[in-house]
This record gives C-alpha cells, structure tokens and sequence, in this order.
C-alpha cells in the first residue's frame, strides 16, 4: 500500500520540541512520510530563543517545487512564516497549484510568539488575509487569534465574533486551541464553520512540559487527512495525539519540555468529550442487553420479523422507515409482542415514542435522532438504546451517553442505504473495537456484510454482525439465515478449541 505524504512548511527548533522537528516526528508516529520546508532557523532551547534566520523567499520556493515535482502531498501543515515575503511565496505557490495534481488539504497554525513568549514572527496581521482563502483550516490559540482578528478573544462571544472576522476575509473554517473561558479545570478546542460548532474538551493536564503542542496539533490534522479521515475525525484523533503526549512528555532541558511522540492514539482515556449546541447534555446510562448480539437482522416488516424469530434468530430489528407507513404501530406491537415469546431482543427504529408506547425491548436511533429524541424518556421506560455512528466523533458521541450498544457502519459499501460518509474498512473497524473494549459497551458491525465477509468483521473482535441484504436479498432466506449463524459461530468453536489447547 502506498504511505501519504504530508509536507510541513515551518520554522527548524534546535531544541526539537516544535516547529519541523515537531512536525516530522508527528508525522512518523502517525504513520506518513513527512517532507519539510523550512521558512526559518531558530536558535532555541527550552528557555528561550536567541536568533532567528529566515530563509529568503527564493530558498523556500525551490524546496516547495522541488517537492512537488517528485512527493506530492494528500495535506500541508504550514507554521512559522516570518515576514510578508516568506507569506507571499507560500500564498503564491498554492494559488498556482496545477490542475494535474490532487489539490492538498491546507491547515495553516500561525506561529507568532514562543512557548517561551518570544516572538517569532515579523508578519503584520492585516497581511496574513492573503493567505486565509488558500487554507482549509487555521489553527490559532487564543493570543493568535486575538492578533489576527484584532478582537479581544476573552469568551465564547468574543470568540466568535474574532472567527467571523476571519471568515469574512475568506477563511472557510477555524479551530481554535487551548481554551478555558473559566473552566480551570477543562481545556477545550473548539471548531467553527459555517456548517457548525464542535467543542472538544479534555481535562486541564497543567502540564509544564508542552513546547510544541500547537505545531504537533496541527500537523496530526495533516496526518489524519491523509489517511482520508473526515475532518472532525483528524482534530478528534490529533486531539487525543496531543493529550496522550501530554501525559507522556519528560522534561528535557530546564525549561518547559517538548509534548512527548507517541503513536496513534490510543486508549479512550486520551480522547476528547465532544460538545455540540444541538446535543443534549444528559448523564444517562442505558440497560445491558441480555445476550450477545451476535447476527442481527435488520428488517422492514412483522413477516420478517416472525420468519426470523422462527428460524432461531435472538436479536433483531425493525426498521419502517416509512412514519406514514399504514399499520406502523400495528407492526410494532405485533412484532414486540411475538419477540418477547421467543426471548429476543427486537429494537425498533426510529420510532421511539411508539417503541415505548408497546414497551419494547429496545430502540435503535441514528446520531440526528439523538438531537431531537428523548432520550431521558426512553431511559427512564426502562429500554435499551443503540446508536449509529460512521467515525472516531460519532462515536465518541454515543459512547458518552452510555447506550446499550453501539453500531459502526458501514463498513464496506452498501446498496441498501444511501450513506453520505465513505466505507469505513475492516481497519477502522478494527480500531474503534479496540477504543470501545474498555467502555463494555457492545460493538455491532453494520454495512455490506455479506456471508464472504463474516470471518473477517468477527475478527475484529466486534459483538455483532448486522445484516439486511445478506438475508433479505437471499434466494433462500432459510439457508441463508442457517450459514450466516454458523459462520458466526464457527470462531467460537476455533477458540474453544484453542482454549482446550491452551489449557493442555
Ligand atoms: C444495527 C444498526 N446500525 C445502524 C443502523 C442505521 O440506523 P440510522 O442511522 O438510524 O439509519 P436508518 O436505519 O434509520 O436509516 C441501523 N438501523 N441498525
Ligand atoms: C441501514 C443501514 N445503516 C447503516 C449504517 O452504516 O448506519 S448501513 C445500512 C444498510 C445495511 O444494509 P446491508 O447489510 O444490505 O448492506
Ligand atoms: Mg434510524
């Protein structure tokens, strides 16, 4: 498999806490291969800087089209550019990017000062406008912003009235780092566009040893778009990059010491709690379920539903998306009732206030279910709740809400739903498995799971197969339905086996 490169055009530390030195041991640790440009040299430690070094305009366009001649990149990090010159090179380069190559994903961190408080940059702020159309994201703190904008940043209010000056001068999207707005004890990134608000928050590490988190930031984002990952999931994967550095990061020099490379994150703990405006902020815990999920059918009618708990199936769905459909609570009843005579666990879709009505076994919502859903009424009716959930952010989401199991889909591509996120893959799969483990919340793997694919999703260690296709696109729906329960099993056996050996 080809390794994504990113490049970063930054500044060189010689105390290798920030600037390229940063960059490129994020990039290693995040699994692409890094290029450089540098801007400038800095001669640094971790107490202070004592000369800067900017590199003429010239030296930094050869190395940019050098590059690009031989190392495309899928993202650019820039950072530290020190005057109008260096800016204006950076902003050309990218306004003549050539129709025969990808166009990168472009954040911009706009190094100003140091982590020591000395100012690293010559550049007038009103200048910096040029280049805010070219990028896709900048990343400033709090000061940056403040100097960027020339709005006191001091709230949440003035905070968003400095990234709509930004806006208006052609920035698209902004993530600003590192603030408290009076929560001492929380620090929290938030995401601004025009499609939304995202707060991720992480607890106040108060950690001395954190040169160089702005730039690691930064160019994780770059990483994790090169690996194809939405956006809110590179700022959701490199916020927990930087916290687990955080956590890790030795005190090197006597001053304040770099933010620690690790790998890719990894466990939970490390991960950010997410805050939207339209998410309900309620502490709620759903009940377990009474057996492993296992295969999971998910269909569309009472005659399914009947057909399936015949032929043994003990975890199932029903899925009307129609709420016009004739007979809807009808077909819910009828279903739930017939389910509790077998002893399964039928969750109804979408219609919760109906799935409460008949007492049902559980509920399954999507994520834009959960903003206008109740879920404290479905709580407090004793159901389980499952919830769907398409990358690392959504998942987060759901897992906060502590529901009865969680859905990762789809995971390969699917004629039965039009989905607006891509495929995930068994590697994904694989990952957010390992980040639920320690939650025990359930895992069910939904999307194009075919009976070809059975042996590879359970071993991701996944708790769960749900299918619609796979049985109700079968020939023969009993044949179909008896093969995909043995494959589900047939590891069970393979592992009793080794159990037995093991046990020898
Ligand atoms: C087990 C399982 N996983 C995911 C889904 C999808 O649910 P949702 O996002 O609510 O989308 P619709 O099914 O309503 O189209 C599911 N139904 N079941
Ligand atoms: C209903 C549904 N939800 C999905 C999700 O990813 O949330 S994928 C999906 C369709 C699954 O059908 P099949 O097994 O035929 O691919
Ligand atoms: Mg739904």
């Amino acid at each position: 498999m080809s390794v994504a490169v990113v490049w970063t055009v930054a500044g060189s530390d010689s105390g290798g806490g920030a600037g390229i030195q940063a960059d490129l041991n994020t990039f290693r640790s995040l699994n692409v291969h890094g290029c450089s440009v540098i801007t400038t040299v800095t001669a640094q430690n971790s107490v202070e800087t004592t000369g800067l070094f900017p590199l003429a305009a010239d030296a930094i366009r050869q190395q940019l089209e050098c590059l690009q001649q031989d190392m495309s990149p899928a993202a650019i990090k820039i950072g530290l550019l020190s005057n109008l010159q260096q800016l204006q090179c950076v902003a050309d380069f990218l306004r003549q990017w050539p129709d025969t190559l990808p166009r990168p994903f472009v954040v911009w961190d706009p190094v100003v000062v140091s982590t020591q408080q000395d100012r690293l940059s010559e550049l007038p702020p009103e200048h910096c406008t040029e280049l805010l159309p070219l990028v896709d994201i900048m990343t400033p703190n709090l000061d940056e912003l403040s100097w960027l904008s020339g709005v006191e940043v001091i709230d949440e209010n003035s905070m968003c009235r400095a990234a709509e000056k930004l806006f208006h001068a052609g920035l698209t999207q902004v993530l600003i780092t590192g603030t408290e707005f009076g929560h001492s004890d929380e620090i929290s990134d938030y995401y601004l566009s025009a499609d939304g608000h995202i707060q991720y928050i992480q607890q106040n590490l108060e950690t001395k040893h954190s040169h160089g988190t702005g730039c690691t930031l930064s160019s994780a984002i770059a990483s994790v778009i090169a690996h194809d990952y939405p956006l809110e999931d590179a700022i959701t994967v490199a916020n927990a990059y930087v916290h687990q550095g955080l956590i890790e990061a030795k005190g090197i020099g006597r001053g304040q010491g770099p933010v620690a490379h690790t790998h890719w994150p990894q466990p939970i703990d490390h991960f950010p709690r997410i805050k939207t405006p339209e998410l309900p902020c309620v502490d709620l815990q759903f009940p377990r379920l009474d057996q492993e999920p296992g295969l999971y059918p998910v269909v569309d009618s009472y005659e399914w539903i009947e057909k399936l708990l015949k032929l043994g199936i003990k975890t199932l769905q029903l899925r009307i998306k129609d709420p016009d459909a004739p007979q809807l609570e009808a077909a819910i009843k009828k279903s739930i009732q017939l389910a509790e005579q077998y002893s399964a666990q039928l969750f109804i879709n979408d219609h919760w206030q109906l799935a409460i009505k008949q007492n049902a076994y559980g509920v399954h919502l999507g994520q834009e279910d959960l903003t206008e859903a109740n879920l404290h009424a479905i709580q407090q009716a004793g159901l389980r709740l499952g919830i769907s959930t398409h990358s690392y952010t959504e998942l987060l989401i759901a897992q906060a809400y502590k529901p009865s199991y969680i859905a990762l889909g789809h995971i390969f591509p699917t004629q039965t739903k039009a989905m607006p996120s891509k495929p995930q893959g068994l590697e994904r799969l694989r990952l957010y498995v390992a980040l639920l483990a320690p939650t025990n919340i359930p895992a069910v793997a939904i999307g194009g799971i075919s009976l070809d694919r059975v042996a590879a999703v359970k071993a991701t260690g996944i708790n769960g197969i749900a299918v619609v296709s796979a049985i109700t696109a079968a020939n023969d729906v009993e044949q179909a339905v008896r093969q995909l329960l043995k494959e589900m099993k047939a590891d069970v056996e393979i592992k009793s086996a080794l159990e037995v050996a093991h046990a020898k």
